[in-house]
């Protein structure tokens, strides 16, 4: 073991982590760990590259479907190496820039490019260790340590070739066949950016539905419209898999049934990285959903060690990472005791799954909003029933509004359909700043003819 250095903070974690050592702490000394990818999951292999993959996919589909507005197109070949190249050629670079600041031109500052873990406390300050046997003890820390996939025992144990968001994005070539185990965010973006690029998809769902947590006019509605894209099969359990010659896989199902394809993709969720840190050595256990546990401001039960981000939060999402990331870091400037310590907002936390069509989320879904015993109106809305869906020739999407009546308070909005993740932005504002229902609908203009005229409309049809 190599002398341990002592530093005012540690940082385990470069994802939303990185960002908590701007210039205000360039007085203090700073420990960063990093295991893998400078950058963590969203730049390297989460939001950022699934998207643009997820557009090339949708000029795909884009052209495949011109034929209904008198435009005829096809996909004549699909490039995936330079499409690879394309997203990698952007992304690689940034990540190699963000390590290289931070190794070569942040004095204050020692990036550990290794795993870490908590050792105990020594003198008041947390010992942690990496797998490289340096050791840094660390008055304060903050833990930014993301979260893994989850894969099934059945594909686990079998011995097979299997990916992950991890990898599946810089496969060597398209496969033919690609069956993708799970059916929530990960499985519904990449069965659509894998299909929309001429692989033919296969999608195992346990249960009786794709994307089941939300609202259940969404989640029937995508199930419908997914088994019409891709080979789904719902209430399937995995129970083996075995290699095929020539490098395919076979699936067996609960049912005996077989399924051959040429590439498996597992996208079972995911599991916060909090159990490999050795909490236990600084006396914190973790929650039952395996979260390390933090109070509103991001502080832990061992004091000066701070939690943000897929480790913590009970939302694996980016801009809920990056959130709590400003309200550590603003705490770190506070003090741990500070009367004025800033808390996480979780009150309207929006998600949108980029898929085909796209599908967005804000607030409560109708079946929360009946179980909670609120007086509720609803509106679904159809895209077909405004003026630019007409020019779309849409037949699918639907925007649905929640609003408690006679207050008119909005309680939840769910889109499924083209540009949704965009069209719902005004009523994550509109919640956020606690507009009614009413007063959104016919306190602002909504250009027309534009799409988001299905949401003033859904707004309009609520009976507050
Ligand atoms: C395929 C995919 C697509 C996604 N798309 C979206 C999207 O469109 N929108 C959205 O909002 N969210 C999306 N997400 C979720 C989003 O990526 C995460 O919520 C977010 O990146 C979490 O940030 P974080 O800083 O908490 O963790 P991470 O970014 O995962 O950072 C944690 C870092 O800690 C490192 N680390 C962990 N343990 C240790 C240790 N013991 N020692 C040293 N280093 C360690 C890890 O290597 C990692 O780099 C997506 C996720 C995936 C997987
Ligand atoms: N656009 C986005 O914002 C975006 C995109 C991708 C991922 N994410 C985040 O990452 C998280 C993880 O994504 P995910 O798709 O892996 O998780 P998820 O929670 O969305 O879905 C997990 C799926 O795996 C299934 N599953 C779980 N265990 C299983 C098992 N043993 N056998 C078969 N199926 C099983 C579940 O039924 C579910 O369908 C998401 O919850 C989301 O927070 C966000």
């Amino acid at each position: 073991m190599s002398t341990p250095q002592i530093v005012d903070l540690a940082v385990i974690g470069t994802g939303s982590g990185n960002s908590i050592s701007d210039e205000r702490f360039d007085d203090i000394s700073i420990a960063i760990f990093e295991e893998n990818l400078f950058g963590g999951t969203c730049l390297n292999v989460g939001c950022i590259p699934t998207k643009m993959f997820v557009y090339a996919a949708d000029v795909a589909e884009a052209a495949r479907s011109a034929g209904r507005y008198g435009v005829h197109a096809s996909v004549d070949s699909v490039d995936w190496p330079s499409i690879v190249d394309r997203v990698f050629g952007r992304i690689d670079p940034i990540t190699a820039g963000g390590r290289e600041y931070r190794v070569d031109r942040c004095p204050n500052i020692t990036v550990y490019e290794s795993h870490v873990r908590f050792d105990g406390v020594d003198d008041d300050r947390y010992r942690l260790v990496t797998a490289a046997g340096d050791v840094v003890l660390a008055s304060q820390v903050v833990i930014a340590a993301g979260a893994r996939s989850a894969v099934p025992d059945a594909i686990a144990e079998s011995g097979v070739r299997y990916y992950t968001n991890n990898d599946v994005m810089r496969l060597p070539e398209l496969p033919k066949r690609l069956v993708i185990v799970g059916s929530g965010y990960i499985a519904s973006e990449f069965a659509h950016v894998f299909s929309g690029l001429g692989v033919e998809v296969s999608v195992i769902a346990r249960g009786p539905r794709l994307l089941r947590p939300m609202d259940d006019d969404i989640s029937a509605r995508f199930t419908e419209v997914a088994a019409e894209q891709w080979d789904v099969h719902l209430n399937t359990q995995v129970k083996g898999a075995t290699m095929l010659d020539g490098g395919g896989v076979r699936l067996t199902f609960d049912s005996g049934d077989t399924l051959d394809a040429d590439a498996l993709l597992v996208a079972t969720g995911r599991i916060p990285n909090g159990d490999l840190l050795s909490l236990d050595t600084i006396g914190v256990e973790l929650t039952d959903d395996g979260r390390v546990p933090v109070d509103s401001h991001g502080r832990t039960p061992a004091r000066g060690v701070w939690a943000l981000g897929d480790v913590s939060s009970p939302y694996q999402l980016k801009h809920v990472a990056n959130h709590e990331q400003r309200v550590v870091q603003g705490n770190l400037l506070r003090g741990w005791d500070s009367a004025e310590l800033a808390s996480f907002d979780h009150r309207f936390v929006p998600a949108a799954v980029f898929t085909h069509p796209q599908i967005a989320s804000v607030g409560l879904t109708e079946e929360q909003a009946r179980e909670r015993g609120l007086d509720i109106t609803v509106k679904v809305q159809k895209y077909g029933d405004v003026a630019y869906g007409w020019a779309m020739e849409d037949t699918v999407g639907i925007c649905k509004v929640i609003a408690e009546r006679g207050s008119g308070t909005l309680l939840g909005a769910h889109l499924l359909g083209a540009q949704a993740s965009s069209i719902i932005q005004p009523v994550i504002q509109a919640m956020s700043f606690g507009l009614s229902a009413h007063e959104m609908a016919r306190g602002q203009y909504w250009i027309h003819p534009a799409l988001p005229e299905v949401l003033e409309n859904a707004l309009l049809g609520l009976e507050l």
